[in-house]
C-alpha cells in the first residue's frame, strides 16, 4: 500500500478526535500516520489522553509529546484508532502482522469504538490469506504448536505454523516476551470456530482473528477512502 493511501485513511480517522477524548494508539506503518498527525493537532492545543498498543508506538506518541496513559490509570477508551492485515465485510480482522496482537486486542477490548484504517487491498471475502499470527510463550513450544495445530485442525482449517524469525535469523519476542506461530492457512471458513479453538490451547497468550472488535474502517483507495460500517456507532 502506498504512503498516500495510508495517510489517506489515518486522516479520514483523525477528523474524528475530539477534545477530550482517551484514545487507544495503534501500531504499524498505517497507525503512524495517525500518531503523527495527531502530535501535530496536538502541537496546535489539543487535548486528549491516549494508551498506545505497543513499546514502538509509545515512544512515538512520547517523541510527538502526546499525553500518555495506561489502561491501569485509564480504564476505558473512547475511541481506538488501528491498522490491520486483512478485513472482512463483516468487519472482522487479522492483526498482528507487527507482532503486536496482543496489547492491540486489550486496547481495543477496553474501547467503546474501534476503528481500521486500511488500503482497500487489505479488504478480503475470506480470512486467511495473510498468515494468522498466534502469540505463545515460549516455555513449551513444540508442545504448544502441536496443540494448535490440533486446534487449527479441529476447526476445519490447515496450513504450516511458522515461528516468526527477526531478519537476523534469531527467533522473535513481542512487547510481552512471547514468541509468535504464523500460521499459513490460506483460508479460515469459520473464524469464530478458530478462535474459540485456539483460546482452548494453554501457551497460547492471544491469536490475531478480531472478531467483534472493529466497529468501522475507513478503507483508502485510487478513488478516496470509503466508510465501512458506522464510525459513531459505539460497541457497548
Ligand atoms: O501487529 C501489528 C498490527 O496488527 C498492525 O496494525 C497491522 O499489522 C497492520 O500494519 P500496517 O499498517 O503496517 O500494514
Amino acid at each position: 500500500m502506498s504512503e498516500d493511501l495510508k495517510k489517506a485513511a489515518a486522516l479520514a480517522a483523525l477528523e474524528l478526535v475530539r477534545p477530550g477524548m482517551r484514545l487507544g494508539l495503534g501500531t504499524g506503518s498505517t497507525a503512524k500516520h495517525f500518531v503523527d498527525g495527531l502530535g501535530a493537532k496536538v502541537a496546535a492545543g489539543l487535548k486528549v489522553i491516549c494508551v498506545a498498543t505497543s513499546e514502538a508506538t509509545q515512544a512515538q506518541a512520547e517523541g510527538l509529546s502526546i499525553p500518555m496513559s495506561t489502561l491501569d490509570e485509564t480504564l476505558e477508551l473512547d475511541l481506538t484508532i488501528d491498522g490491520a492485515d486483512e478485513i472482512d465485510s463483516a468487519l472482522r480482522l487479522i492483526k498482528g502482522g507487527g507482532a503486536a496482537l496482543l496489547r492491540e486486542k486489550i486496547v481495543a477490548a477496553a474501547s467503546k469504538r474501534m476503528i481500521v484504517i486500511a488500503d482497500t487491498g487489505k479488504q478480503v471475502e475470506t480470512l486467511g490469506r495473510f498468515p494468522l499470527p498466534i502469540e505463545v510463550v515460549p516455555f513449551g513450544l513444540e508442545a504448544t504448536r502441536r496443540a494448535v495445530a490440533a486446534a487449527v485442525a479441529s476447526s476445519g482449517a490447515s496450513g504450516e505454523l511458522k515461528l516468526r524469525k527477526r531478519p537476523d535469523g534469531s527467533t522473535l519476542l513481542t512487547d510481552g516476551g512471547h514468541y509468535i506461530l504464523d500460521a499459513h492457512l490460506g483460508r479460515i471458513e469459520l473464524p469464530e470456530v478458530l478462535a474459540l479453538a485456539l483460546n482452548q490451547v494453554p501457551g497460547v497468550v492471544e491469536h490475531g482473528l478480531f472478531l467483534g472488535l472493529a466497529t468501522a474502517a475507513f478503507l483508502a483507495g485510487a478513488d478516496g477512502v470509503r466508510v465501512l460500517g458506522d464510525p459513531a456507532v459505539e460497541r457497548r
